[in-house]
């Protein structure tokens, strides 16, 4: 990793920089893969699985055997494993219930949202370089509690030409039953578009590599919702004199093995930090399975040596990593000037694989950037809030002026007497009122 002492701003922007690729390259590729998937439908799946997961598949449908046989072949460890990350991400993901406030805007002016579930969801589940299991509970939990009538599965054929038993495990606990064996950007077109198997759905979920977030930016071109550009993966560490180098170096590594894009960033305070942090990659990396990957990541990253924690949080905002761990004496005061980050890893017991897997919290996150706007996965993301609301007579009236008035204003007529017409009604029933003695407000 290249070390940046004492960067000045003037250099942030280029420092800062994510992996580039060419954008328009990929898009073109992707949009092939779109097509081909529009026209050709389940054979375009099994044809892609063919060329890029080596693997021959019948049909893209998991079989009664593979979804008979998925739980008898997973350890009673994994299992458990599951259950606790399960538990928790349905505790923190359950406490994000929208909460229905039920306004009085204006006398007689009732305003109120509600959150219902979308019908229909679709669930990619990267396994490209690995099978992310975790990533399917943090998408099939959250949709399961927010009640989406519909859940679509995709996740790349595995080398046996099956998925990942613990994924059927999950899925079958969820009452989940349409899983498909389809990876990448065409797992994405199928998901949007419908082939013969696999049903179309109305928003599509899940984190993936360069091909797999074009396709879902592209698609949402044409009216699929998406939840974010969740793509390779990235963590900064701001550390000074308390933090501990092995676990610095742990917490690099443990994203850096995700893929050769992935970007990790070392924001220091203490300068004798830097050859020890780098002693410990060294250390760890000799028995690390996925140490080539790491290796070649870490030619994305870089280590900035910085004068004091205020410049350390200064420098991470500029940069909106998607995981930012803090270990500094002052980290819960640090934490509290975050305003660019996907998600937050607290001292020095706090490690990003926690999020990762079983605190809680989704690990469905922004990333290249998208940290300055987007939020990661909640279960919000899985509901649309529509909005309501009911107006009495009076209050018509008590706000009918300043709606005429505005529509004037837009040269809109047709808007101002869409209130207009109903005022001139409230008028003659309160003269009739008036005439028959009763004298009523309405
Ligand atoms: N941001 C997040 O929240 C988050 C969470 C988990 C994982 N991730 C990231 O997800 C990514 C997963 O990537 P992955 O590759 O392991 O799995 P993946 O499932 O995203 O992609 C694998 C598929 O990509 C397709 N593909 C591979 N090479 C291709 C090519 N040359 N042209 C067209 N299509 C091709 C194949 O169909 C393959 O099945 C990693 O970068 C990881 O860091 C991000
Ligand atoms: N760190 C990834 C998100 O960027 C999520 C993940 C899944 N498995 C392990 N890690
Ligand atoms: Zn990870």
């Amino acid at each position: 990793m290249e070390v940046f002492k004492y960067p000045a701003k003037e250099q942030w922007p280029e420092l800062l920089k994510r992996p580039q690729t060419d954008q328009e390259e990929l898009r073109q590729k992707v949009v092939q893969i779109i097509n081909n998937v529009k026209t050709q439908g389940d054979q375009t799946l099994i044809q892609f699985a063919r060329h890029y997961d080596k693997v021959e598949l019948d049909s893209v449908t998991v079989s009664e055997e593979e979804w008979a046989q998925a739980s008898d072949s997973l350890s009673l460890k994994l299992k458990e494993a599951i259950d606790v990350a399960r538990s928790n991400i349905e505790k923190f993901h359950r406490s994000q219930k929208p909460i229905e406030n039920y306004i009085e805007t204006s006398p007689g002016v009732w305003c109120w949202r509600k959150a219902v579930p979308i019908e229909k969801v679709g669930l990619y589940i990267p396994g490209g370089t690995a099978p992310l299991i975790s990533t399917f509970l943090m998408l099939a939990v959250p949709a399961s509690l927010a009640g989406c009538r519909e859940i679509v599965v995709c996740t790349p054929p595995n080398k046996e030409a099956s998925v990942h038993p613990a994924i059927l495990h999950i899925a079958r606990s969820l009452g989940i039953t349409k899983v498909f064996k389809a990876g990448g950007a065409q797992a994405i077109a199928a998901m949007a578009y419908g082939t013969e198997s696999i049903p179309s759905v109305y928003k599509i979920f899940g984190p993936g590599n360069r091909f797999v977030t074009m396709a879902k930016q592209l698609v949402s071109m044409d009216g699929v919702g998406i939840d974010l550009p969740a793509g390779p993966s990235e963590v900064t560490v701001i550390a000074d004199h308390t933090a501990n180098a092995d676990f610095i170096a742990a917490d690099l590594l443990s994203q850096a093995e995700h893929g050769i894009d992935s970007q990790v960033m070392l924001i220091l305070t203490d300068e004798t930090l830097i050859s020890k942090v780098q002693q410990a990659l060294e250390q760890q990396l000799q028995t690390l399975p996925r140490a080539k990957t790491a290796r070649l990541a870490f030619q994305n990253s870089r280590i900035f040596l910085v004068e004091n924690s205020a410049q350390a949080i200064e420098l991470s905002n500029a940069y909106a990593p998607e995981h930012l761990i803090i270990v500094t004496e002052d980290a819960e005061e640090l934490a509290e000037k975050v305003v660019n980050a996907g998600s937050v890893f607290i001292g020095p017991w706090t490690p990003e694989a926690a999020g990762d897997y079983a605190s809680g919290t989704n690990h469905t996150l922004p990333t290249h950037g998208y940290a300055f706007s987007y939020s990661g996965v909640s279960l919000e993301s899985f509901m649309k809030v529509i909005s309501f609301q009911k107006i009495s007579e009076s209050g018509l009236r008590a706000i009918g002026r300043a709606i005429m008035e505005l529509a004037e204003a837009e040269g809109l007529e047709a808007h101002r007497r869409a209130v207009t017409i109903r005022l001139d009604k409230i008028s003659k029933l309160l003269a009739k009122d008036n005439k028959n003695g009763e004298g009523n407000d309405v």
